[in-house]
């Protein structure tokens, strides 16, 4: 091809065109498309570069009193104040889709338009049963540009972030938009777009207002784009149309996955306002960076010079090869006056497009070849970087003939790979290298970012240091800058001029709040942060000069690399098509572009910036081992505590246990002991509720105390059988005054009352007649069967003692009573009371009152049967101090005692 005329003179900017309204084919798009949507308004020049806000004037979708044209046109010196503006970063919320989500709850809070705060749902604070097993903050806030919520629409979205961007590529100024963020994240569907109608995403949305906006101004394309901003005459290859279909046989193995892609029928109706003096042609490529190797999407697939594709050695699999293609850096001579130099993909295929139709079906085709040669082995994800790149060629209609006035600007569209990390994804082999890759040129771009804003500040203070001292002169200045490592990645290299040419430069940043990776997320926001802060200098591309074309020669051998894709057709799960691909990934030429490479090599500087990298993946390396080790040691931390816990708990349960259980068997044992004794009744007839403590007592006198009362209680209720047969059954039959004995040490001396000193008397008696009864137990049956019984012979001895005390007590009674009757009248206090404490305690009064009524019962029954026999009498009172308390045991006894005597039935309180 001939080359061009060059000229060293380059075209002044010329200003925005005044805003007017279209009603042309744009117009009937809309109305096929969106019937419902009002006509499309006029569109304004954009607002001044340094406005962070990025929300267009103009859009068709807006609501109708929201779009009036603002005739913003600004004024030529404040384009040239307004040098810098920071890269624009929108984060777009991408709603749930369903059950499916990992969690239910947002771990990311919108708190303004432009700020949120991001929690991690693993934070022990919020959640005290979980462990944190990550490093990162765990809260934070973020600012962005502006904040897109789930609800927010495809075409809303498009109008507040990308319309700015095709406005300025159409008035002759590069920009760059990419989407960043984990997997599953949102940026496919933000890029290119869904299925549904009203989903087609941000790339056929400026193709839409792209060609609604340069309808009738379509140039003749005489001249072509070459590189990065160079032009050339047009090939006449350029001027047919170009393929919408993959080559046959590889349409053949995609079967379904032809319809796979977004609505055409979707169409942006949006028309922007251009200066009708120029003329525009429309080229399109489409690149994907897959393993640090640059590919051609729009590349035919090498036929079989025989025809069809290429079978692999197998026969089994088709053959599919394609090559990398080489960066090369632009030369010098296309951007003379700007003096920024970026590198372009060498070789890499372009087309002219003339409808937006041709041009989607176009990125329909690339994005059949990226599924083929990229991602159907793991089609869910992305897993290469892919860039559309659309340039425009602006060239004025008085200048036909002068490619020197031509203006090339591009528009990049990157939808970059997910951004997550190895450990997460598991993946081995192939899909292992990929993420490595993956995550090199990320970091990679980072890095960038990073020296780009450290050295952006230095030259920001150092220039304000220089005004202040009088000295405007900044090369020292720019010599101590840090190198910034586009080159250490084939999408930083490719990326590089927009960051340090006259570029804007868009960020999206998409983030599915219900995903599980709240560290990668969280990473993606600290990236966002970092790129905010970088500025970028957008101006309008120069003209550009017309060099020769470039005879580079590809001399070196390419090194393939094999590797199988299985193509399989359908939804998730369905089979209803497989086959299996063998790609052939050829690599570039060597040395390709050396010869150009104009960028000072210092092999040095190359050496440190891989020891940095180097150093910088073993940092991360050795954070994510320290993340998971502490996560491992707080693990197994937890269980010993929880193992620990539980013996714990295992244990006192059992103290517990064993502790309810000797108490009870102690109790059991002294009640037991009182049964047997026949001090104690069933335990059924246990009073309800104790008796108030006078003093302090032990435990064991407690339990005796108990144990007395209900002694007392039995003792009125001794027809219980139990309580009979606990006595019959004792084996302590016959100790009972010994352990009565012992029961009494603990009882306190009741307060003398004059009742009690009869009480005592009887008590003394009765100690006596116990002991005398001990004794004389052996040889009762015996006497009982000479007709006398023992018992009887004590119990005379008894009654005529406790006679002789009562004869005492009437006595003293009667010393302080003239009037004596006794047992008529209530019996005045004696002098001689012991104590002055007011009632006896019921523990004592009970045993007391028992006592007593057996001796009133006694007096009674002598006051009411005088004339009774002493033996009768005798037994009676016996058969009381024995406390049988049947009537039935009572007069077998009595019975048994007066053997062929009449007997006489008693009654009374027995
Ligand atoms: N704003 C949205 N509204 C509705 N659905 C969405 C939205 N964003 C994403 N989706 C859906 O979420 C799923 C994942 O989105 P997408 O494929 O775009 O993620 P991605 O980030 O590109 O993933 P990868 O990096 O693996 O390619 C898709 O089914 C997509 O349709």
């Amino acid at each position: 091809m001939s080359r061009a005329p060059s000229r060293t003179a380059t075209r002044p900017k010329t200003p925005a065109a005044p805003p007017t309204t279209r009603s042309t084919r744009a117009t009937a798009a809309k109305t096929a498309s969106a019937p419902a949507e009002p006509p499309p308004k006029k569109t304004t020049t954009r607002k001044p570069l340094v406005s962070k806000d990025n929300a267009t004037e103009t859009s068709a979708n807006a609501p109708a009193a929201a779009k009036k044209p603002k005739a913003v046109k600004k004024p030529a010196k404040m384009v040239e104040e307004e040098q810098t503006e920071n890269i624009m970063a929108y984060l777009r919320l991408r709603p749930p889709l369903g059950d499916d989500e990992p969690t239910n709850t947002p771990y990311l809070l919108p708190l303004s338009e432009s700020s949120v705060r991001m929690t991690d749902p693993n934070d022990p604070h919020e959640n005290a049963a979980r462990f944190r097993m990550s490093a990162a903050t765990p809260s934070s806030i973020y600012k962005f540009s502006k904040v897109f919520l789930p609800a927010t629409a495809q075409s809303d979205f498009f109008t507040k972030t990308t319309l700015p961007l095709v406005r300025d590529v159409l008035q002759g100024q590069n920009g760059l938009l990419f989407a960043y963020g984990v997997t599953n994240s949102g940026k496919t569907y933000t890029v290119q777009g869904g299925k549904n109608e009203g989903s087609a995403g941000i790339l056929p949305r400026s193709l839409d207002v792209i060609f609604n906006s340069i309808e009738g101004l379509h140039g003749s394309g005489k001249y072509r784009p070459v590189r990065l901003q160079g032009v050339e005459l047009a090939d006449k290859s350029d001027s047919a149309p170009p393929p919408v279909a993959p080559a046959p046989g590889v349409a053949e193995v995609l079967g379904q996955h032809m319809d796979a892609a977004a609505s055409d029928a979707d169409i942006d109706p949006t028309v922007l306002t251009l200066d009708r003096n120029y003329e525009y042609t429309i080229w399109i490529s489409y690149a994907e960076v897959y393993n640090e190797k640059v590919y051609d999407l729009l590349d035919n697939v090498q036929e079989n010079p025989a025809g069809g594709i290429p079978r692999s050695n197998s026969g089994k699999s088709l053959l599919l090869t394609r090559k990398a293609l080489p960066l090369k850096p632009s030369p010098l001579s296309d951007s003379p006056d700007s003096g920024v130099t970026g590198k372009y993909i060498s070789g890499l295929r372009q087309f002219r497009v003339h409808s937006a139709a041709q041009a989607k079906g176009l990125i329909k085709l690339g994005q059949l070849h990226r599924r083929v040669f990229g991602t159907l082995a793991n089609r869910e994800s992305s897993r290469s970087h892919g860039m559309v790149i659309i340039k425009v060629v602006r060239g004025h209609r008085g200048e036909r003939d002068d490619p020197t006035s031509l203006q090339i600007a591009r528009l990049t569209l990157v939808d970059l790979a997910g951004s997550e990390r190895t450990k997460h994804t598991q993946t081995t082999g192939d899909r292992l290298r990929e993420a490595g890759n993956i995550n090199k040129s990320l970091m990679v771009l980072g890095q960038c970012m990073e020296v780009l804003r450290s050295n952006q500040r230095k030259l920001a203070i150092s220039l304000g240091q220089d005004a202040f001292d009088g000295r405007m002169d900044t090369r020292d200045v720019k010599r101590g800058l840090a190198l910034v490592p586009f080159r250490h990645s084939k999408l930083t290299e490719i990326l590089m001029d927009y960051f340090v040419g006259d570029s804007r430069a868009v960020m999206i940043v998409n983030v599915n709040p219900y995903d599980t990776g709240y560290d990668e997320n969280s990473h993606v926001m600290k990236f966002s942060a970092l790129a905010r802060e970088v500025y970028v200098t957008p101006a309008p591309v120069p003209a550009q000069r017309v060099p020769g074309k470039s005879k580079q020669a590809e001399a070196a051998a390419p090194k393939p690399y094999r590797r199988k894709v299985t193509i399989s057709t359908g939804g998730p799960g369905e089979r209803a098509h497989e086959a299996v691909l063998e790609v052939l990934e050829e690599d570039e030429a060597d040395g390709a572009g050396s010869d150009e490479d104009d960028e000072p090599i210092n092999p040095l500087v190359d050496a440190l910036f891989d020891e940095v990298e180097q150093l910088r993946m073993q940092l991360y390396e050795s954070e994510m081992r320290c993340a998971i080790i502490e996560a491992e040691v707080r693990e197994e931390v937890m269980k010993e505590m929880e193992e620990r816990m539980a013996k714990m708990e295992k244990m006192y349960t059992l103290r517990i246990q064993n502790e309810v259980t000797r108490s009870e068997e102690k109790t059991d044992a002294k009640i037991d002991m009182l049964h047997q004794s026949g001090l104690f009744a069933s335990p059924v007839k246990r009073p309800q509720q104790p008796p108030p403590r006078r003093y302090e007592e032990s435990d064991e006198e407690e339990d005796v105390e108990t144990s007395l009362m209900e002694y007392g209680t039995a003792d009125e209720t001794s027809d219980d059988d139990e309580s009979e047969r606990a006595r019959s059954e004792s084996p302590l039959a016959g100790k009972r005054p010994a352990v009565i004995r012992e029961v009494r040490k603990f009882i306190p001396d009741p307060p003398m009352l004059p009742s009690d000193a009869e009480d005592a008397a009887f008590t003394e008696s009765e100690n006596e007649s116990e002991e005398a009864e001990e004794e004389s137990d052996a040889d009762s049956e015996s006497v009982a069967d000479s007709g006398v019984s023992g018992s009887e012979v004590e119990d005379e001895d008894y009654q005529e003692h406790v006679t002789d005390d009562d004869d005492e007590e009437d006595e003293d009674e009667l010393m302080l009573s003239p009037t004596k009757t006794p047992r008529a009248k209530p019996r005045p206090i004696p002098m001689r009371v012991a104590s002055p404490t007011p009632a006896p305690a019921p523990r004592v009064s009970k045993l007391t009152r028992e006592l007593r009524g057996m001796k009133l019962a006694e007096s009674e029954a002598e006051e009411s049967d005088a004339a009774e026999s002493t033996t009768g009498k005798r037994k009676k009172r016996q058969l009381g101090k024995k406390k049988i308390v049947t009537e039935e045991e009572v007069e077998r006894a009595i019975a048994k005692a007066d053997q062929g005597r009449p007997v006489r039935r008693m009654t009374g309180r027995y």
